[in-house]
């Protein structure tokens, strides 16, 4: 069927499904993602049978439910409730204020698999990590009768440990205060994902270990220069010492909040201004500490053409991800700039809890 979606197209279909709030059907289930989930969609789901909210362990811990598969919990989904009930599980919010959820009853029984893989999908459209389920016994005629996107349980379960396969779209010079030598390159994933950024200084030799950095998107402190981190401070001085030793490659990875998107970032502010650190204020709202994807940046410098970098990081996690992806790290650059009373704490959690060399 060359003039159809493959199963790459239909996973970034399904991603943009969710995040719309149309159901997708992943293996034998059909699947709703909890945060965009409406009234009739959810009477139209509990029509096809017994329904169950998928959480992962870390935002069960929370709730106090059981998790029997490990990393994620199946939630029956009480016969009283509506998406009011199902967006309180996802969102930690207003937990303190509503610790009545529960008594929560989690399923034992049957394959957990497909609902991982649907919590994966959620989580790489940047959504909360919880997806409403039901059974199916036809996945393709139910896909067929409601145009509902259709990923094979294979198929979704590939997309999440796939090999990142990133091309160079365009390059263009932009000259910086910095340099006036620099070139601006475009990596677009073949997953339909989101693009990526280079920022080439001079012309760094391919042979030689070159002076990189793997930034992270932060849009409040990379373009609002919020005092709530470090990052602003550190994309200029990066970027500053590239310009001042005339050479450099700042990787720009658009994974905004550590990797959960900009949307739920802003939920572990809120919960960090309710007194969470930003590790619990992750955890609460069912994500790792990072969610991020390092073999992306890996990629990025391999399709330039480099093979060793002296890394500016303080985060010991990024010099190991770049070794385990064939990247030779010579050297670490600290980067320690941008301290402010507002991020003490934050720095202070990453030196413990991430193990970040302040
Ligand atoms: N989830 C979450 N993300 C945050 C928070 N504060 C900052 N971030 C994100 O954290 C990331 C910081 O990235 P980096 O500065 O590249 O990485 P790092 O792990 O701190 O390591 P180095 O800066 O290289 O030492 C950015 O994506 C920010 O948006 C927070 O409280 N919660
Ligand atoms: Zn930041």
């Amino acid at each position: 069927m060359p003039l159809g979606p493959d199963s790459t197209e239909r996973i970034a279909r399904a991603r943009g499904d969710l995040r719309m709030g149309v159901p997708v059907v992943v293996g034998g289930l059909v699947i709703a993602a909890a945060e965009t989930l409406t009234p009739e969609r959810l009477a139209a789901l509990r029509g096809l049978g017994d329904a169950v909210l998928a959480i992962t362990a870390r935002r069960a811990a929370t709730l106090k439910a059981r998790p029997y598969d490990g990393d994620i919990a199946r939630l029956r989904l009480p016969a009283d409730v509506g998406p009011g009930w199902v967006q309180a599980v996802a969102d930690p919010a207003d937990d303190l204020q509503n610790p009545l959820l529960g008594p929560f009853v989690s399923l034992r029984d049957g394959d957990a698999a497909p609902h991982r893989a649907a919590i994966g999908l959620a989580k790489s459209a940047r959504l909360l990590p919880a997806v409403l389920a039901v059974g199916i016994a036809d996945p393709a005629g139910l896909a067929s009768a409601q145009g509902l996107t259709l990923v094979t349980l294979a198929e979704a379960a590939a997309a999440l440990v796939d090999e990142t396969h990133l091309a160079e779209v365009v390059s263009a010079r932009v000259p910086l205060a910095v340099s006036s030598s620099t070139r601006l390159h475009v990596f677009r994933p073949a997953d339909g994902s989101e693009e990526h950024y280079a920022v080439e200084i001079g012309t760094p030799a391919r042979g030689a270990p070159v002076l990189a950095r793997l930034h992270s998107a932060c849009f409040t402190g990379d373009l609002l220069g919020s005092l709530k981190c470090d990052c602003g401070a550190q994309l200029n001085a990066a970027l500053a010492q590239m310009g001042a030793e005339g050479a450099g490659v700042l990787l720009y990875l658009n994974q905004e909040g550590r990797g959960i998107g900009l949307a739920n970032k802003m939920r572990a502010y809120s919960l960090q201004d309710q007194g969470f650190d930003t590790v619990e204020a992750n955890h609460r709202l069912g994500f790792e500490d990072d969610e991020r994807d390092f073999r992306l940046g890996a990629a990025i410098l391999r399709e330039m053409g480099f093979s060793a970098v002296r890394l500016m990081t303080n985060n010991p996690a990024k010099i190991e991800m770049m070794r385990a992806n064939g990247i030779d790290v010579v050297g670490r650059v600290p980067l320690k700039v941008g301290h402010t009373a507002e991020n003490a704490r934050y720095l202070a959690t990453k030196a413990e809890k991430s193990g970040h060399l302040l």
